[in-house]
């Protein structure tokens, strides 16, 4: 339960208390070993895939995102599935700066006021990942699409997918009966979305190019059949990861007036008359992106199950257990990190941190295929909001850190900022 409410103060209790390696007794889980040292990390994400699986340790998500989903795939089944998709993904151009740009601007208010951020990007970010992996921004469509998502991976579903036994179909009474019928829902919405979407194809689709892989027109599709799992897969992975991330970084440069200003006037600067792409560009605004996501990483934990016997810190693990390298803990280690908690972009520009030590997007053969992406649709939407507004905490109760779990992301508890426009 602690570990629901509380995630990041839970674990750094657990950590002063036991130590860099201790394992929680989850109750859908089973036992996760947490691991806050980078050379025990080092060693999770070296392992050989098949001793250290990563498609059964998500295997609560199947549900939701199919037995094809690439999250549960492991083995062969897994490197093959992962090509094809990362080359969807990272084919160039890799996002629209400029429909980014114009998406963030959409959401704003024109002369400024005060805003509440989380519900912002919520919802921008479900306009982004709406308009890259099904190529519409149609937003009527785009509502009612994600209505239907965040009714399996919302709250009570996701009693659900924590609760198997609630999956199963036991007769209209039963919650089972619920989710199923819910999942049909969302396979219909996704379906007749992307058969309206695709009537107007755009070259960044992540759709359109899986089809086009496969030897089909994205015009020609009639529904989502063959793309499903990958479809929802994708858009569940970067729906709240992006809103989640976007949140905490305004958060950070709204309490820190000196890190908007160097956005703003620094060498590769952003202000109002920045264009797009010099946003998706600038090496400051990639360090301030970075830094949010040390000092307040959305993903909490990163999960292999062992198939054989692991010995880890002279602790012997036991097949069946879940090694979870703990990103947080590992992000505000001091011994890694001066000032850990300290919101710093310059450390990034200053020196490399190894990928045991930096990881808010997990690492090895299970490293976040849209890494690259994300960074450059959150570049591009701060420097959108910081070039045409001061940005302030609304008040002080705006500006204390509160942590709120979102299926499987850690936002920031609501705050609000207070947007006022720079003079041209
Ligand atoms: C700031 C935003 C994001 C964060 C923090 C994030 C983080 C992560 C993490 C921690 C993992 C697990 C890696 C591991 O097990 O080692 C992951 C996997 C994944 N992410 Fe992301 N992600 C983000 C955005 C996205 C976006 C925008 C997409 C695609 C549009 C995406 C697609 C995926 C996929 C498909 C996987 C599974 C990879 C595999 O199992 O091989 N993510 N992500």
């Amino acid at each position: 339960m602690n570990w629901t409410l509380r995630p990041y103060p839970y674990l750094y209790e657990c950590q002063r208390r036991y130590g860099d390696a201790f394992t929680l007794r989850l109750h859908a889980l089973g036992d996760v070993v947490m691991l806050a040292d980078p050379r025990d990390v080092e060693s999770v994400f070296r392992m050989d895939p098949d001793h250290g699986r990563t498609g059964e340790a998500n295997a609560l998500m199947t549900p939701i995102v199919g037995a094809d989903s690439l999250f549960v795939l492991d083995g062969e089944q897994h490197r093959r599935r992962r090509a094809e998709m990362r080359s969807s993904l990272t084919t160039r151009p890799r996002i629209d700066p400029q429909a980014v740009a114009r998406l963030t601007r959409e959401e704003l208010p024109e002369d400024g006021g005060v805003v509440e951020v989380t519900e912002l990007f919520r919802w921008l970010a479900m306009r982004l990942i709406g308009y890259r992996v099904l190529g519409t921004d149609d937003p009527d469509l785009l509502r009612v699409f994600f209505a239907r998502l965040h009714g399996v991976t919302g709250s009570l579903s996701s009693l659900a997918a924590f609760f198997p036994v609630l999956q199963r179909e036991r007769g209209v009474a039963s919650p089972g009966y619920w989710f199923q019928r819910r999942i049909a829902a969302l396979d219909s919405v996704l379906s007749e979305t992307v058969v309206k979407a695709a009537q107007e194809p755009r070259t960044s689709c992540v759709g359109a190019r899986m089809a086009a892989a496969r030897g089909e027109a994205w015009s020609d599709v009639r529904g989502a059949d063959g793309f499903r799992d990958d479809l929802i897969t994708l858009i569940a992975a970067g729906d709240d990861t992006v809103a989640s991330a976007l949140s905490w970084a305004l958060f950070w440069v709204a309490r820190t007036p000196r890190v908007a200003e160097r956005i703003i006037n620094g060498d590769d600067g952003v202000d109002r008359g920045a264009t797009p792409e010099h946003m998706a560009g600038s090496g400051y605004l990639e360090a301030v992106c970075a830094e949010a996501l040390r000092i307040t990483p959305v993903v909490d934990i990163v999960s292999r199950k062992t198939t054989v016997p692991v010995t880890i810190q002279g602790f012997d693990i036991p097949v069946g257990s879940l090694l979870s390298p703990a990103i947080y803990l590992v992000h505000r280690r001091p011994q890694v990190y001066d000032t850990p908690d300290v919101f710093r972009p310059e450390r990034f520009l200053e020196g490399k941190f190894r990928p045991s030590e930096y990881f808010p997007f997990g690492g090895g053969s299970r490293r976040c295929i849209g890494a690259a992406l994300a960074i450059a649709e959150m570049k591009t939407v701060l420097g959108t909001i910081v070039g045409r507004y001061e940005v302030r905490p609304a008040s002080i109760a705006d500006t204390s850190i509160r942590y709120s779990r979102r299926n499987v992301t850690v936002s920031p508890g609501k705050f609000r900022v207070q947007l006022t426009p720079r003079r041209p």
